[in-house]
């Protein structure tokens, strides 16, 4: 929206310096027209534009000045103060600043030799406002005066100075023409770029909105609405006839004054024409453009729909003042500027354009923006859609289908626009080499909207609108087909025929548009039904502006001399009278009731829908509001995926969680298996293999009673414990069973001791036995812990590289509490093992210890003579079933214990007391150490149960005390468990 137009500057300055001296000017005033009331207007007598009722009388250089408004009100020479042509005053439109000077006809008649003697005469009016030429007297004074005084300010003051005009810009050329210079118009580049003249950089929307209220305000007297007078302006171009000569020079004699807008004729009749601008072949299309439609474009950009089209005769200049050249830009790329210059200096508002290119060839409509016009015209072309008009109560007419471009700079809207010349149909013909064979219409919607003023709105800036709908308004820009003569070509004949029949109808309307403003009453008329608006599609297509719902300017384009042309010169000459005719008509007979807009909002029908602006903002705002959903949506997934993923996490750790405490569970699980065997071992020690927990603690009262008979229980309950099951034990199993528990000393005699006899030697058998059967267990021992250490270094193993794992993960989320808890986890299993350590020294060493014993117990017996059986010989022998039984699973386990429970058994052990005394005093000692450095009572589970040394107390019991002392094996330990 803020692209910088590229359109080339105008130079009209140099080129339209006026050639004669001009008076001074006064201080060029921005005034708005509504400063000016009607009253005022009427009662100020100065300045005026016009010149007096052309009177003799009247005549001279002296005549107050006054200005078009106050002339509107001035007494016509029959007294009346009235105005005849009510609808060329234009107040919407450009208001120069006013100048003091005026030009009277009398003036015009004593500065120009060829001057008609129109104060001779005064002309017939007819009720619309046209002049009616008669005969002798063509110009009437009164006719200029009322032409003069309805078009109120913005028709002559544009910088004119009728002095200035008087004293030195009419002139006579040298064909007779009367050609008056416009003054040097001040074209200058505002700050944002844009063109402004002098005669329309004042602002006047107040204004414009003022007189409409005051037009309704009349309507309701009857009177005519003011901006009714304004909204139309009809414009007379003279093309320059560069190639004049003798035979091409127009019949009669023509005079064009371009500071009062007048042109003259003077042949066979005399015409004098006014019009709200009169434009000399010295005037280029900058000020055309600054007079004729700029304002009318400003207007179109604050709401009002638009028309300006050329019309005239076949090769005078209607492209030309249209589109212009590179050098010198037409009314269509000056639009363009102002329009986009308008939406930089309105920030408090919105924009939006679209644009349309249509153009209407032999009464067909083809859209100059469709692909199929843009580049094919050969056979292989797609056939275009027929694009036909249609009427809208909200839109009015408007062809469909039909493709419009959204633009957002000038360089893209002058893009689309040449995009569609260049699809235009042209040809050459007798008048001009590159005649239009078309109707071209260009069609530019403007859509606005009120911005919320800034810090207003907490909302983004772009989203924030005012409470205001959307304006729309539309602004036309029609080159029309040239008028012509029939060609001689059949093609050019078609297309002339439908040219002129378009145009014909064109003129037919605006002629009846004067009887339909009388019959206003009407209805029917009202809407137009009597013209003949459908009798082509140009004038259907222009229904909305010439009914009055439109601004309108109309330049006519003439040429004067018929250089050029292979027409005589009067046909040309009646060419150029008719397009003036043209002109004067439209001035009459269009009167326009342009409003503003109404402002469209989104949903409301069929209007409503069409504004893309209101479309957009509300497709802006469902597609906010889906990607709300969908970045809510794609924040409740990543959420999902971040709670899965955590989840996930949560599990692994979990399961990581689980195999750990599975581990140590199987870690603790191995190691309470491993203490039951601990703890079974202890009570293999002193309880039988049958559980015999009642004997044991039997045995244990007994044992209170009689060391000595405790020691032989314990004896034998050991033997029994590690896997000897010999016939003696089952059988003092079964009878302490079967005895009364009460009596123990027949328990003792019948089941314990065999006989008096053996005691000693089972009691010495049983001795060996203990012994090889303890080095049996605790090396079964060692080996459990040995496997148990094994165990748990290696699940501490697993559990060290698991939590590596982790935190080489990354996993750093696990609280501390998992942490310690696995540490402390950790230390009590490192503690574990070390205390199994402890434990296992303690038992390698009371193993070695045993050892020894053994060794030195089996040394100490090869030493020992054996001379006889004696009764533990014998006794042992006797028991020998049970000491080869006790063979048979030692065997099993340790082939050295074996050998030496084999030799014990093979042998007939002869005690020799002093060899045992050794080795029980070297347990006594071991087991001792292990008291006093209290490991063995470290266990608060357990009970140590020391069988304390009796000495040679007479045991109840066994009265008999063994033959052969086995002190060591009365201090060997019983761990009973305390809940066995
Ligand atoms: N005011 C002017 N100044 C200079 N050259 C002009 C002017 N008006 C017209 N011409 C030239 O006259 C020729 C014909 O003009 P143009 O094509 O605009 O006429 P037209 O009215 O559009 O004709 P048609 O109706 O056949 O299309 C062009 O070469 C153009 O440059």
């Amino acid at each position: 929206m803020t692209t910088q137009s590229t359109l080339p500057r105008s130079s009209s300055q140099a080129s339209n310096a006026p050639t004669g001296s001009l008076s001074s000017l006064p201080p060029r005033k921005l005034k708005p027209l509504s400063a000016v009331s009607d009253s005022q207007r009427s009662a100020s007598p100065s300045p005026s534009k016009l010149r007096p009722p052309t009177r003799p009388s009247l005549g001279g250089n002296n005549l107050p000045n006054s200005s078009m408004r106050s002339v509107s009100g001035t007494t016509t020479p029959n007294g009346t103060d009235k105005s005849l042509r009510r609808s060329v005053s234009i107040a919407a439109f450009p208001q120069p600043p006013k100048s003091s000077g005026r030009l009277s006809m009398a003036s015009i008649s004593s500065s120009t030799s060829h001057a008609p003697s129109t104060a001779r005469s005064t002309p017939d009016i007819t009720k619309s406002g046209t002049i009616k030429p008669r005969k002798q007297t063509r110009l009437s004074s009164a006719t200029i005066a009322s032409n003069r005084s309805s078009k109120a300010v913005s028709l002559l003051d544009h910088g004119s100075d009728g002095k200035t005009v008087l004293n030195s810009a009419v002139s006579r050329d040298s064909e007779g023409q009367f050609s008056t210079s416009s003054p040097p118009h001040s074209r200058s580049s505002s700050a944002q770029g844009s063109y402004s003249t002098s005669a329309t950089t004042f602002d006047d929307t107040e204004e414009t909105e003022q007189d409409s209220k005051d037009a309704l305000g009349a309507g309701k007297k009857g009177a005519r609405p003011k901006e009714a007078k304004g909204n139309v302006i009809v414009s007379v171009r003279v093309r320059p006839d560069n190639g004049a000569s003798e035979n091409s020079r127009a019949e009669g004699e023509w005079m064009v004054d371009g500071r009062r807008s007048l042109i003259s004729f003077r042949g066979k009749e005399s015409y004098d024409y006014l019009y709200d601008n009169v434009f000399t072949a010295h005037d280029n299309n900058s000020k055309v453009y600054d007079s004729s439609a700029k304002r009318l474009v400003r207007r179109v950009m604050e709401g009002y729909h638009g028309t300006v089209f050329a019309y005239g005769m076949t090769g005078t200049g209607k492209t030309f003042s249209m589109q212009g050249t590179a050098s010198s830009p037409g009314v269509i790329p000056l639009a363009i500027t102002d329009i986009f210059s308008y939406i930089r200096e309105t920030p408090h508002r919105e924009f939006l354009l679209r644009v349309s290119y249509l153009e209407i060839y032999n009464e067909k409509i083809h859209d100059l923006l469709s692909a199929s016009s843009a580049g094919a015209t050969g056979p292989n072309a797609p056939p275009q859609e027929e694009i036909k008009l249609r009427e809208d109560s909200k839109r009015g007419v408007y062809a469909t289908p039909l493709k419009e471009e959204i633009v957002q700079s000038p360089t893209q809207l002058l893009r689309v626009i040449a995009r569609g010349d260049h699809a235009r149909r042209t040809g050459s013909t007798q008048f001009n080499a590159r005649s239009s064979r078309s109707h071209a219409v260009v069609q530019i919607v403007v859509e606005s909207r009120e911005r919320v003023p800034n810090g207003n709105s907490t909302q983004d800036k772009r989203s924030a609108v005012g409470p205001g709908g959307v304006r729309v308004s539309t602004l036309s820009l029609i080159d029309l087909a040239g008028s012509e003569r029939a060609a001689e070509n059949k093609e050019r004949r078609t297309e002339g025929a439908h040219i002129n029949k378009s145009l014909l109808t064109l003129g037919t309307v605006i002629a009846r548009l004067s009887e339909s403003k009388e019959k206003s009453v009407n209805a029917a008329d009202k809407e137009g039904k009597h013209l003949p608006y459908r009798d082509s599609k140009l004038t259907r297509l222009l229904q909305p502006a010439l009914s009055g719902n439109s601004l309108v300017s109309i330049l006519c384009t003439i040429q004067i001399g018929a250089s050029g042309s292979a027409a005589p010169a009067n046909t040309h000459t009646n060419e150029t009278l008719n397009t003036l005719k043209f002109a004067a008509r439209a001035k009459n007979n269009i009167v326009s009731h342009a409003k503003r807009a109404e402002e469209a909002y989104g949903g409301n029908g069929d209007g409503g829908s069409r504004v893309l602006l209101e479309r957009y903002r509300m497709e802006i705002q469902t597609l906010r509001a889906q990607l709300e959903t969908q970045s809510k949506t794609q924040a409740e997934n990543d959420m999902k995926m971040e709670e899965e993923r955590m989840e996930k996490e949560a599990e692994a750790r979990h399961e990581e969680q689980m195999l750990e405490m599975q581990l140590a569970r199987t870690a603790l699980k191995e190691r309470i298996e491993h203490l039951n065997r601990l703890i079974l071992s202890s009570k293999s020690t002193g309880v039988n293999s049958h559980g015999g927990t009642a004997a044991f603690d039997r045995l244990s009262t007994m044992s209170g009673m009689n060391d000595t008979r405790t020691r032989s229980l314990y004896s034998s309950s050991s033997q029994s414990t590690l896997g000897a099951n010999s016939l003696r034990r089952t059988v003092s199993q079964q009878s302490l069973h079967s005895t009364d528990p009460g009596s123990a000393y027949q328990f003792r005699r019948s089941s314990m001791v065999p006989d008096e006899d053996d005691d000693t030697v089972g009691e010495f058998g049983d001795g060996n036995a203990s012994l090889q059967m303890q080095v049996t267990a605790l090396q079964a021992d060692l080996a459990d812990k040995n496997r148990y250490i094994s165990t748990l270094e290696r699940r501490l193993l697993q559990a060290r590289r698991s939590s590596h794992s982790r935190m080489s993960m990354g996993l750093s989320q696990l609280k501390n509490g998992d942490d310690g808890d696995m540490m402390a986890l950790l230390r009590e299993k490192d503690m574990e093992i070390s205390e199994l350590r402890i434990q296992l020294d303690d038992k390698d060493r009371m193993l070695t210890a045993l050892r020894s014993a053994a060794r030195q117990r089996d040394v100490a017996q090869m030493t020992i003579d054996i001379p006889g059986q004696d009764k533990r010989t014998i006794g042992h022998q006797t028991s020998g079933s049970n000491a080869s039984s006790l063979a048979s699973p030692l065997s099993a386990t340790s082939p050295v214990n074996t050998l030496s429970l084999a030799s014990i058994s093979e042998r007939e052990v002869n005690p020799h007391r002093r060899s045992v005394d050794e080795v029980s005093r070297m347990l006594d000692e071991m087991i001792q150490d292990r008291v006093e450095q209290g490991h063995l009572n470290k266990n608060s589970r357990r009970s140590l149960l020391f069988a304390s040394n009796t000495g040679n107390q007479p045991d109840p019991i066994s009265p008999k005390p063994p033959a052969i002392s086995v002190p060591d094996l009365r201090t060997s330990i019983i761990e009973v468990p305390e809940d066995v």
